[in-house]
């Protein structure tokens, strides 16, 4: 005891910063050392030590990727380093078909659950980041039977006429309050609110008036609480959109005086928008409650919510026969809200911003909207108001070709990760468990290997149908955790630009400037202001 006291005791300030610069010289180089000794070293910039790369904090993710796979990327695969955690870099088509494969459990995960998945209420809810195998399995399983039926239905393209002609109003009414040749609008927000209301149409059935709002507050209209309302649950899906890299930042840094700050804010978003959905899930049960009491469930037209309610019990309209007895039960409250949480965080801005970029190009390319407009006077016979239906849509396959190739060059999910669970080969190298890939959707879509001039924007390539290299263009992931709502973005994003140049001419207020983006995990138009000029016949 004593020999320990006179040793502390002699303890200078000298030498604890000895000891901790030898501490800090010891760090650095075990992280060289094992960093030059990686296993498969794959060429990328050089790590720094804690940080990763530095370039994180100073430019956009999605920018980064890109310059990085200009310089790294020719032979498909380069690594980076992001706080401590190696990343490997898929940008070659033939690379993906492992991590992709529909029977593979190796790569079902997304990301390590190092993070904070489990204070943000998602580690075993939803789909989108569930982390957990069973849990996830179960809610995909009742979330597909729920929404791949009804993409074969006109419910969705219903819903999707009925509020179209609800925001051409609006603009119509903007451009008369304005006294100009038409309304000068910021489609990306007008966007944000159309489908708020949309999911919440499809999901619930329920009429939340986001758009109406929206232009209410325009006009200056007095606020009432109901606007208030529906402004705060959109606001609650955007700050999810914008900012949700904070639930993975790993649980031990989260502490730290400029982190803490936006883990808060965020989970507090997080538990009000939470709230929100259990009120609509708990209005739904009651209401489904009443109808079957009535006997007046229509089994065959229902809505998702009321379908994810029903999964399982004796009213299901889908019941399936020997299914895994552990998927086989019906969803609760909470489950379902995590459910209608992925429908409009996942099934929002995605639609937003490949809507968004598709008119930048449009605009951009007069050939293009040449096409467009021909394909849709001999598909609508010069009747700009006969509402769309589903047979219209097969026949818009110029619209179609305009939306893949839209996001072939400018895709809104750009980076699609797994996080292996056990070792594998992929790219020729045997790598082990826990290994985090990244396939790079924009280096892959825009790999001069697989696309002539992929610079240039041509829908031509998928109108035509040209032998399309494999996994060469993925607008929607692929495998078990391939999209769940791809059916119905298409039939949404083929209902909106059709009906949007059948009425209106379209211009881009500033030709000259870049489309402004930015990046967390998707590609988000931050602003894309248009002037919508109504065609003559339809004032
Ligand atoms: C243009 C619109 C959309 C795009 C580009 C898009 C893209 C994607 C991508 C790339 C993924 C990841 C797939 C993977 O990891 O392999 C994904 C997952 C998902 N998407 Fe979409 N999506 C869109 C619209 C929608 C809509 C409308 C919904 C629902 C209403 C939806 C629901 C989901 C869900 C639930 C997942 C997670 C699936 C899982 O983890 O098992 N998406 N989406």
């Amino acid at each position: 005891m004593g020999v320990l006291y006179n040793i502390l005791s002699n303890i200078t300030f000298t030498d604890i910063l000895t000891g901790l610069l030898s501490l800090t010289c010891i760090y650095v180089i075990h992280f060289y050392y094992k960093h030059f000794t990686r296993l498969n070293p794959f060429p990328g910039p050089t790590p720094i030590p804690l940080i990763g790369s530095l370039a994180i904090f100073m430019e956009d993710i999605d920018a980064w990727f890109w310059r990085l796979n200009k310089k790294y990327g020719h032979n498909g695969i380069y690594e980076l380093n992001i706080a401590g955690n190696r990343q490997i870099v898929i940008t070659r088509a033939e690379y993906v078909d492992t991590l992709v494969a529909t029977d593979s459990k190796a790569h079902i995960m997304r990301t390590a659950n190092n993070g904070l998945l489990d204070l943000f209420d998602l580690e075993k809810k939803g789909v989108g980041l569930n982390h957990d195998y069973n849990y996830w399995k179960f809610n995909r399983h009742i979330f597909s039977q729920a929404i791949m039926p009804l993409s074969l239905t006109d419910k969705p393209s219903m819903i999707l006429n009925q509020l179209y002609k609800e925001m051409e109003q609006h603009w119509i009414d903007l451009k008369q309050h304005t006294g100009e040749r038409g309304a000068v609008i910021d489609i990306s927000v007008w966007m944000r609110h159309f489908t708020a209301d949309f999911i919440a149409m499809l999901t619930a059935g329920k009429r939340m008036a986001v758009m109406k709002h929206y232009c209410q507050r325009l006009k200056n209209e007095p606020l009432t609480e109901e606007i208030l309302d529906t402004e705060e649950f959109v606001e609650c899906i955007n700050t999810f959109v914008s900012d949700n890299q904070v639930i993975f930042i790993p649980k031990i840094l989260r502490s730290l005086p400029f982190i803490k700050p936006r883990v808060d804010k965020l989970l507090k978003n997080c538990n009000r928008f939470y709230e929100k959905l259990v009120d609509i899930v708990k209005e739904k049960r009651k209401e489904v409650e009443k109808t079957i009491m009535n006997g007046e469930l229509d089994t065959k037209r229902m809505d998702l919510l009321t379908s994810l309610i029903v999964a399982n019990t004796q009213y299901d309209s889908h019941p399936q026969e020997k299914v895994d007895p552990s998927l086989n039960r019906p969803m609760n409250d909470d489950e379902i809200r995590g459910v209608m949480f992925d429908a409009f965080v996942a099934g929002t801005d995605t639609t937003v911003n490949t809507f968004c970029f598709a008119l930048y190009y449009i605009t951009h390319h007069p050939e293009v909207k040449k096409k467009l407009l021909e394909e849709l006077a001999t598909v609508f016979k010069d009747d700009p108001y006969k509402p769309i239906t589903l047979e219209d849509l097969a026949k818009l396959r110029y619209v179609e070709a305009i939306i893949k190739e839209t996001s072939r060059i400018r895709p809104t999910v750009s980076m699609v990760s797994r996080y292996s669970q056990r070792p594998d080969e992929i790219a020729g190298h045997l790598w082990p468990a826990k290994t985090l890939f990244i396939m790079y959707v924009r280096g892959i879509n825009n790999n001069p290997l697989y696309w002539k001039e992929p610079e240039k924007f041509i829908p031509e390539r998928f109108y035509e149908n040209q032998g399309i290299h494999k996994n060469s263009f993925s607008m929607f992931g692929g495998g078990p955790r391939m999209c769940l709502g791809r059916k119905i973005a298409i039939i949404e994003l083929k209902t909106l630009l059709a009906a949007v140049y059948r009425r209106f001419d379209v211009e881009l207020l500033d030709m000259n400037a870049p489309v402004k983006v930015e990046t967390s995990t998707i590609t988000v138009c931050k602003e894309l202001k248009i002037r919508v000029v109504p065609k003559e016949r339809i004032i």
